[in-house]
Protein backbone atom coordinates (compact mmCIF):
# COMPACT_ATOMS: atom_id res chain seq x y z
CA UNK A 1 0.00 0.00 0.00
CA UNK A 2 1.31 3.39 -0.95
CA UNK A 3 2.21 5.85 2.16
CA UNK A 4 -0.55 8.58 2.97
CA UNK A 5 1.10 11.65 1.14
CA UNK A 6 1.34 9.26 -2.42
CA UNK A 7 -2.65 8.63 -1.65
CA UNK A 8 -3.69 12.51 -0.83
CA UNK A 9 -0.93 13.34 -3.87
CA UNK A 10 -3.16 10.74 -6.24
CA UNK A 11 -6.65 12.24 -4.98
CA UNK A 12 -5.66 15.69 -5.31
CA UNK A 13 -3.64 15.29 -8.86
CA UNK A 14 -7.15 13.75 -10.05
CA UNK A 15 -9.20 16.63 -9.60
CA UNK A 16 -6.83 18.62 -11.68
CA UNK A 17 -8.91 19.84 -14.11
CA UNK A 18 -11.97 19.91 -12.78
CA UNK A 19 -14.92 22.02 -12.39
CA UNK A 20 -13.45 24.89 -10.22
CA UNK A 21 -17.24 24.10 -8.23
CA UNK A 22 -16.13 20.19 -7.65
CA UNK A 23 -14.50 21.05 -4.29
CA UNK A 24 -12.16 23.22 -2.23
CA UNK A 25 -9.29 21.43 -4.09
CA UNK A 26 -10.64 21.52 -7.69
CA UNK A 27 -10.84 25.53 -7.08
CA UNK A 28 -7.60 25.48 -5.24
CA UNK A 29 -5.92 24.26 -8.40
CA UNK A 30 -7.60 26.02 -10.59
CA UNK A 31 -6.30 29.48 -9.11
CA UNK A 32 -2.68 28.92 -10.34
CA UNK A 33 0.79 28.92 -8.77
CA UNK A 34 1.05 32.38 -6.75
CA UNK A 35 -2.05 31.40 -4.76
CA UNK A 36 -1.29 27.95 -4.13
CA UNK A 37 2.24 28.95 -3.45
CA UNK A 38 1.01 31.71 -1.17
CA UNK A 39 -1.57 29.21 1.26
CA UNK A 40 1.04 26.92 1.32
CA UNK A 41 3.68 29.88 2.97
CA UNK A 42 0.53 30.47 4.92
CA UNK A 43 0.48 27.06 6.21
CA UNK A 44 3.92 27.03 7.18
CA UNK A 45 3.87 29.77 9.10
CA UNK A 46 0.76 28.66 11.23
CA UNK A 47 2.65 25.57 12.02
CA UNK A 48 5.97 27.96 13.10
CA UNK A 49 3.19 30.10 15.26
CA UNK A 50 2.08 27.10 16.87
CA UNK A 51 5.36 25.52 17.45
CA UNK A 52 6.82 28.51 19.34
CA UNK A 53 3.05 29.08 21.45
CA UNK A 54 4.21 25.48 22.32
CA UNK A 55 0.90 24.24 21.08
CA UNK A 56 1.58 20.72 20.19
CA UNK A 57 -1.44 19.56 19.33
CA UNK A 58 -1.83 23.02 16.73
CA UNK A 59 1.73 21.87 15.40
CA UNK A 60 0.06 18.50 14.48
CA UNK A 61 -2.95 19.87 12.48
CA UNK A 62 -0.95 22.88 10.77
CA UNK A 63 1.29 19.88 9.55
CA UNK A 64 -1.44 18.11 7.84
CA UNK A 65 -2.70 21.11 6.91
CA UNK A 66 1.06 22.01 5.15
CA UNK A 67 1.48 19.04 3.52
CA UNK A 68 -2.16 18.65 2.03
CA UNK A 69 -1.21 22.21 0.28
CA UNK A 70 2.59 21.04 -0.82
CA UNK A 71 0.61 18.35 -2.72
CA UNK A 72 -1.98 20.83 -3.98
CA UNK A 73 1.61 22.69 -5.46
CA UNK A 74 3.23 19.49 -6.11
CA UNK A 75 0.20 18.30 -8.31
CA UNK A 76 -0.29 21.70 -9.53
CA UNK A 77 3.16 21.25 -10.75
CA UNK A 78 3.23 17.35 -11.70
CA UNK A 79 6.02 17.09 -9.54
CA UNK A 80 4.91 13.16 -8.49
CA UNK A 81 6.05 12.34 -4.71
CA UNK A 82 8.52 9.72 -6.28
CA UNK A 83 11.07 12.63 -7.81
CA UNK A 84 11.32 13.94 -4.07
CA UNK A 85 11.54 10.38 -2.56
CA UNK A 86 14.24 10.07 -5.21
CA UNK A 87 15.82 12.85 -3.76
CA UNK A 88 15.53 12.39 -0.59
CA UNK A 89 16.89 8.78 -1.31
CA UNK A 90 20.02 11.04 -3.15
CA UNK A 91 21.23 12.71 -0.03
CA UNK A 92 20.78 10.02 2.44
CA UNK A 93 23.21 8.17 0.50
CA UNK A 94 25.59 11.11 -0.25
CA UNK A 95 25.84 11.95 3.82
CA UNK A 96 26.01 8.38 4.96
CA UNK A 97 28.91 9.05 2.42
CA UNK A 98 29.93 12.28 3.91
CA UNK A 99 30.31 10.77 7.24
CA UNK A 100 33.07 8.11 5.97
CA UNK A 101 35.04 10.42 4.76
CA UNK A 102 37.83 11.56 7.06
CA UNK A 103 37.14 15.19 8.50
CA UNK A 104 38.77 18.13 7.02
CA UNK A 105 41.90 19.41 9.68
CA UNK A 106 40.26 22.33 11.90
CA UNK A 107 41.37 25.44 10.72
N1 LIG B 1 -6.16 16.38 3.10
C1 LIG B 1 -6.92 17.30 2.77
C2 LIG B 1 -6.93 18.56 3.46
N2 LIG B 1 -6.20 19.03 4.49
C3 LIG B 1 -6.63 20.26 4.67
N3 LIG B 1 -7.59 20.60 3.78
C4 LIG B 1 -8.29 21.88 3.62
O1 LIG B 1 -7.40 22.93 3.93
C5 LIG B 1 -8.04 23.80 4.83
C6 LIG B 1 -6.99 24.41 5.72
O2 LIG B 1 -6.51 25.51 5.07
P1 LIG B 1 -6.96 26.93 5.54
O3 LIG B 1 -6.65 27.06 7.00
O4 LIG B 1 -6.30 27.92 4.63
O5 LIG B 1 -8.53 26.86 5.31
P2 LIG B 1 -9.53 28.03 5.26
O6 LIG B 1 -9.28 28.94 6.41
O7 LIG B 1 -10.87 27.41 5.12
O8 LIG B 1 -9.07 28.80 3.96
P3 LIG B 1 -9.75 28.98 2.57
O9 LIG B 1 -10.63 27.78 2.27
O10 LIG B 1 -10.51 30.25 2.68
O11 LIG B 1 -8.59 29.06 1.62
C7 LIG B 1 -9.01 22.92 5.59
O12 LIG B 1 -10.07 23.67 6.10
C8 LIG B 1 -9.47 21.97 4.53
O13 LIG B 1 -10.54 22.55 3.80
C9 LIG B 1 -7.81 19.56 3.01
N4 LIG B 1 -8.67 19.39 1.98
C10 LIG B 1 -8.67 18.20 1.35
N5 LIG B 1 -7.81 17.17 1.71
C11 LIG B 1 -7.81 15.92 0.91
O14 LIG B 1 -7.68 16.31 -0.45
C12 LIG B 1 -8.42 15.41 -1.29
C13 LIG B 1 -9.40 16.21 -2.13
O15 LIG B 1 -10.34 16.81 -1.25
P4 LIG B 1 -11.58 17.71 -1.74
O16 LIG B 1 -11.08 19.09 -1.93
O17 LIG B 1 -12.56 17.65 -0.60
O18 LIG B 1 -12.09 17.11 -3.01
C14 LIG B 1 -9.12 14.42 -0.35
O19 LIG B 1 -8.30 13.26 -0.31
C15 LIG B 1 -9.12 15.14 1.00
O20 LIG B 1 -9.08 14.21 2.05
Amino acid sequence: MSDPIDRLYAAVHALKGAAAGASRTAKLLATGTPKIAQKLGEEAVEVAIDAALGNRHGVVMESCDLLYHLAVLWAHLDIEPAVIWAELERRERMMGIAEKLPKPPAV
